[in-house]
């Protein structure tokens, strides 16, 4: 395992373009910027086409980046994944329908230079019931919990999942995010793309959440997830500059406020708990005009996610700064 403090991923200005049949491009990844600590359990979320995929790919070395930087513990992906730093649960991987579980894990194995043992990494996955079963006869869950085995064997410092649990019934994705929790508890970096805030918001410390190329959200689960779910209070302050400032300022040190925004005189504040900057506002602040909005989780999710001029994306930076 790793004990040094090296990023386990670094990426610097990102872009990848695909021709598209027709002769045009797609932009699927377009200037991202992350860093990602050792020890990190991050999810990558995102809506259908954001660019998750391509981006994990390019982290992997299986997609060479059109423009940028991509480094996996100070290596060239490649490298970290040949050394068996980094391994990978992608969303398709071929089986050998003919084998069964146990043999699967012994053939792939035998391919390691050092790898974990057979029977353990088989337990770690929780395999164990049905190790002799033929793969023909699992199920899709199975058989992700048998990729997710595979990844084990070269003992990675960096587990990146693509979308693992997608197809899986609620049991089998907490009996599948259990064994996670035991990785991510013995210190190994673990990097996953979903489509679902819940599976983030249950499993990640961090989500980092991309739209159409781009990072729109970065920061603690928390702190993100209070942004999706949170409410807007906007108000008008008073017409005294610096009367004004004063009352941003305090609005600024409330406890759980995400965003501060101001639109001339009509401040928009976004924060878990509007009720405190409700009573602020009027208490304090001698503001007027209070409107106090709420959208769904789902809602909260698109308008960060989506390409709406109006919706409020905080950054990293801003998210550290305010929360
Ligand atoms: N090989 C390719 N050729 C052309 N376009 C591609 C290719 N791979 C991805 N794209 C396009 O790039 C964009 C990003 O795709 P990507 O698969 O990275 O998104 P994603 O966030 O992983 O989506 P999903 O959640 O559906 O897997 C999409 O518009 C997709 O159609």
């Amino acid at each position: 395992m790793l004990t040094n403090t090296q990023p386990a991923v670094e990426v610097r200005d990102l872009t990848k373009t695909f021709r598209t049949p027709g002769g045009g491009t797609v932009r699927a990844v377009d200037g991202i910027d992350l860093t990602i600590r050792t020890g990190e359990v991050v999810a990558f979320l995102g809506p259908n086409g954001a660019g998750k995929t391509t981006t994990l790919d390019m982290v992997l070395g299986l997609t060479e980046p059109t423009a940028g930087i991509v480094s996996v513990f100070g290596a060239p992906p490649r490298r970290a994944v040949t050394s068996g730093r980094v391994s990978a649960v992608l969303q398709t991987g071929g089986l050998l329908r003919d084998l069964s579980v146990r043999e699967t894990v012994q053939l792939i194995a035998s391919t390691h230079r050092h790898p974990a043992g057979v029977e353990e990494v088989i337990e770690r996955a929780g395999l164990t019931a049905i190790a002799g079963r033929r793969v023909a006869k699992t199920s899709g869950g199975e058989q992700q919990r048998l990729r997710f085995a595979l990844a084990l064997l070269p003992d990675p410092d960096l587990i990146v999942l693509d979308e693992p649990t997608a197809g899986m019934d609620v049991s089998s994705r907490r009996a599948f995010w259990e064994s996670m929790h035991a990785e991510a508890d013995a210190g190994r970096t673990v990097v996953f793309a979903t489509h679902y805030l819940e599976e983030a918001d249950a499993f990640a410390q961090r989500i980092v959440m991309v739209a159409q190329g781009r990072v729109v959200a970065d920061g603690a689960t928390a702190q993100v997830r209070a942004r999706a779910s949170g409410r807007s209070v906007s108000a008008d302050l008073p017409a005294d500059p610096a009367r004004a400032t004063r009352a941003l300022q305090v609005l600024h040190r409330i406890p759980g406020v995400l965003e501060v925004r101001t639109e001339g005189r009509r401040v928009h504040v976004h924060a878990g708990d509007s009720d405190a900057v409700a009573r602020a506002l009027l208490t304090q602040l001698d503001a007027t005009a209070l409107e106090v909005t709420s959208g769904s989780l789902e809602a909260a999710f698109l308008a960060i996610t989506g390409d709406s001029p109006t919706s409020l994306v905080p950054t990293h930076a801003d998210l550290e700064v305010l929360g």
